[in-house]
């Protein structure tokens, strides 16, 4: 079995179908990419897949079902829509503030993910003097700082310049060497062409290869 499994995945949200019979296989360790229109289903896609909505079909994680609203089979680092930190908390503290949920790594672990962009530099800086890019990457280094098993990026690179998006695809090919799993969404063709092992596009809620 897939690592990543939805059968027959579908939601209707008043009356509308906004995601639509949905299979996808996603073996660990692979980079899946999905791709469509504003509108297409992407981040409800993302959303089913971490159990942020409920749906109709079947969800697996590592040959675990998926279940509406509970924890999920595996550890998930996520970007759903704009990130959300505290302004008024520097950089680190906000990261250090999310690590304190799990308790699995410390502010060293922490600055060294912040490495990745250069953030760490920037760690004393409250958020809300943060650029809509720099908030992007700190976006991202939260997701992946505890090292999870799967990463679900819902536009992982909006915002950022064109190093910053290398810098991306270098860090995910990385972490794939390690055995982490990400599924992503994007509008972005560079990233597209350089980064996916697969890519999906969604049309009008429907996957199509
Ligand atoms: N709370 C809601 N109530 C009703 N419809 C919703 C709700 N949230 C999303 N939708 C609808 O679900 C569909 C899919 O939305 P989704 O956010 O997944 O699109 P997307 O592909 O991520 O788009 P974008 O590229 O603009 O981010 C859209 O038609 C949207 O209007």
């Amino acid at each position: 079995m897939a690592y990543l499994s939805l059968k027959n995945v579908s939601k209707i949200i008043k009356h509308q179908p906004v995601l639509h019979e949905i299979n996808l296989d996603v073996e660990k360790g692979e980079i899946v990419a999905l791709a469509g229109e504003n509108g297409s289903g992407k981040t409800m896609l993302c959303r089913a897949v971490l159990a942020f909505i409920k749906t109709s079909g079947t969800i697996t994680l590592d040959g675990k079902k998926v279940v509406f609203n509970e924890q999920l089979p595996v550890s998930a680092g996520t970007i759903i829509e704009t990130p959300n930190f505290i302004p008024n908390y520097t950089a680190l503290d906000n990261l250090k503030y999310l690590a304190a949920i799990r308790h699995q790594i410390g502010e060293a672990e922490i600055i060294e993910a912040m490495q990745v962009f250069g953030l760490d530099k920037k760690k004393d800086q409250k958020v809300r003097d943060f650029s809509l890019g720099m908030r992007q990457k700190l976006a991202i280094v939260q997701a992946f700082m505890e090292k999870p098993d799967l990463l679900v990026l819902d536009e992982p690179t909006n915002a950022l310049d064109a190093k910053a998006v290398g810098t991306f695809i270098n860090l995910i090919k990385q972490l794939q060497k390690a055995g982490t799993t990400t599924l992503f969404t994007t509008h972005d063709p560079q990233l597209l062409s350089q980064l996916p092992d697969r890519c999906y596009h969604l049309v009008d809620g429907g996957l199509e290869a």
